[in-house]
């Protein structure tokens, strides 16, 4: 079950005690994850009570962190605190499919030279 948390909740959980931090509008409990966080606590601690949404994007999480995050949300923010940012990560994959396609056409223009 998850719940509304608007941030003047979230804010006070700001330290190792207590670890709550906001990605992509969700709002996550990470006091349990702190110790095990293959990127240190400290990158953690740094966004306790934020939303840390661009630093966790910054990073390129993998599919994986995705699917562990999912074990310590808690609740979403209210809809008057979300920002628009919930796209990041179709956005970002939509960045490497563009990419993969863009180097596809380069091989498969020199290809075309090569066995002409
Ligand atoms: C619930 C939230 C989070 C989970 C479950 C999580 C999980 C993980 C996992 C599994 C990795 C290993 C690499 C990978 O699989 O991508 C990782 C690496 C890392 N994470 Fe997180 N993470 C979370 C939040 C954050 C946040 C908010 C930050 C930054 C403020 C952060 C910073 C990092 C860094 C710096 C690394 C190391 C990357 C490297 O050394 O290659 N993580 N995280």
């Amino acid at each position: 079950m998850t719940r509304e948390i608007s941030f003047a909740e979230i804010k006070k959980h700001n330290n190792e005690k207590s670890v709550w931090i906001v990605i992509h509008n969700d709002v996550y409990d990470v006091t349990s994850y702190l110790g095990e966080h293959p990127g240190g606590e400290d990158a953690l601690l740094e966004v306790a009570g934020k939303d840390g949404t661009q630093n966790f994007e910054d990073v390129g999480h993998s599919e994986d962190a995705r699917n562990i995050m999912k074990k310590f949300k808690i609740g979403t923010l209210p809809p008057s605190e979300r920002t628009g940012s919930s796209n990041i990560t179709n956005c970002s994959n939509l960045k490497w499919a563009v990419l993969a396609l863009a180097g596809a056409i380069v091989v498969g223009i020199v290809l075309k030279k090569y066995l002409s």
